[in-house]
């Protein structure tokens, strides 16, 4: 293996490490959602070995609304936990360095929001990063660092790249399983059908995936707003934007050229929607197929029951399944069906499966589907991206032993 993990760690050590607990905030309020409960999971792991550890994260960017201390954050971690996590309203300065120094075997102390110093944010080299007032402050009072922020390991910020270059650095568990997972369709050969979903709001990005992916995929379940442009391109009078929605003029002319490239050269990897669904005059579900689609006079929001059904037989007959984006707009349940089936599909058989997009799985737990159904459940959106598109993850990248992730 080229990198070391916690398996490599010894016990009763300093610890420094840097987790990615960035949540919504709705009106000053950190919600709580997955990203807490998968880094309580390292968190535990450090307590249970007796390090005296610090945390590291951030929230949100300076200027915007999201940008509050991780008091909050503190809190919520400690829950997952059961186990106390002190909240430190500093991040290098005094404040910080008294209470690093007063940690005993098992403590937890979370530092202030790295964003809040100015070394932070600047997109740098680990080596200038590693020169910086926080890392040469921080890495003195620490026997090791674990990079567990898999999904802000796509930012070149001082406390992702700057600190694995001056000191021992072992990969979390977050960050070992996100790598393993996101990047299995890059590295892994399948003896089978390898399928993704194809889906969402974000065509810009699917499409850009699907471009870069395009010989390692066999089947792309095309849905949401990337089939709606699919469509489109092949002559049906869908993928339009009505009134005030602007989710498809835009990526239409962003991407009708990689759509086209797709169509002429990988006509058989695409399968497309044969029925779309809509609400009609009374608000009820009501489906049509898309050789009947004569002007785009309604707001598609799900595919219809018999593609719900051609893709869940697909997904379910796959070797492998990513899914990038969701089928429709399932946080309304009249528009959910396209999404769970597939969905329930991977979870009844036995194929390798990432979800990733933190909307899209969101259904997972919307709909009572149980995460250990999957490989993989992503915490990542953009880096989930870039792992994708077979970008090198700077925060990935330093924590390799010989460059050979
Ligand atoms: N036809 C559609 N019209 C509007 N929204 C859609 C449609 N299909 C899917 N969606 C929305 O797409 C979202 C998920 O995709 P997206 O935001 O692109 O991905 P991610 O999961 O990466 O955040 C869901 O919140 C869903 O409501
Ligand atoms: O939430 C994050 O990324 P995501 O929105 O792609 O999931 C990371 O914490 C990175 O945050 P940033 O996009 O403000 O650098």
């Amino acid at each position: 293996m080229s990198y070391r993990t916690l398996d490599d760690l010894d016990d009763g050590q300093r610890v420094l490490a840097r987790f990615d607990l960035n949540s919504p905030v709705s009106v000053g309020v950190v919600e709580d959602n997955r990203r807490f409960a998968r880094h309580a999971r390292t968190v535990r792991e450090l307590v249970d070995a007796g390090h005296r550890v610090a945390l590291l994260a951030h929230q949100g960017r300076p200027g915007r609304d999201t940008f509050v201390t991780l008091e909050q954050h503190a809190d919520i971690l400690a829950e997952y936990l059961d186990h106390p996590v002190e909240y430190v309203p500093d991040t290098y300065g005094q404040t910080a360095l008294d209470a690093i120094e007063h940690l005993d075997a098992s403590d937890v102390i979370l530092l202030e929001n790295v964003r809040m110093t100015d070394d932070e944010l600047p997109e740098r080299d680990p080596e200038e990063h590693s020169r910086s007032d926080l890392v040469q402050t921080l890495a003195p009072e620490f026997d090791a660092y674990v990079g567990d922020a898999y999904s802000a390991a796509h930012r070149r910020h001082a406390s992702i790249v700057g600190f694995p270059l001056v000191m021992d650095a072992y990969a979390g568990r977050v960050m070992a399983a996100e790598y393993e997972a996101n990047s299995a369709i890059a590295t892994r050969e399948f003896d089978g059908e390898v399928t993704m979903v194809a889906g969402g709001t974000k065509a810009t990005d699917v499409i850009e995936v699907m471009t870069t992916l395009r010989d390692k995929v066999d089947n792309f379940l095309l849905g949401g707003v990337v089939g709606e442009l699919f469509l489109r391109a092949v002559g049906y009078d869908v993928g339009r934007d009505i009134d005030e929605n602007d989710l498809y003029e835009s990526q239409w002319l962003a991407n009708r050229e990689k759509i086209a490239d797709l169509i002429e050269n990988h006509p058989s990897d695409l399968v497309y929607p044969t029925d779309l669904a809509y609400a009609d005059g009374a608000d009820e579900r009501a489906e049509v197929t898309v050789a009947e689609v004569k002007n785009k006079d309604h707001d598609y929001l799900d595919v219809g029951s018999d593609t719900a059904e051609q893709y869940a037989d697909i997904a379910a007959n796959s070797e492998a399944v990513f899914v990038k984006g969701a089928l429709g707009m399932f946080e309304d349940e009249r528009f959910s069906d396209g999404t769970t089936r597939v969905l329930d599909a991977i979870a009844q058989g036995d194929c390798f499966s990432v979800v990733g997009g933190g909307d899209t799985s969101r259904a997972i737990e919307m709909y009572g589907m149980d995460e250990a159904d999957f490989s993989h459940v992503s915490i990542a959106g953009g880096a989930y991206i870039n792992a994708l598109t077979g970008q090198p993850l700077p925060g990935v990248e330093v924590l390799k032993d010989d460059g050979e992730w």
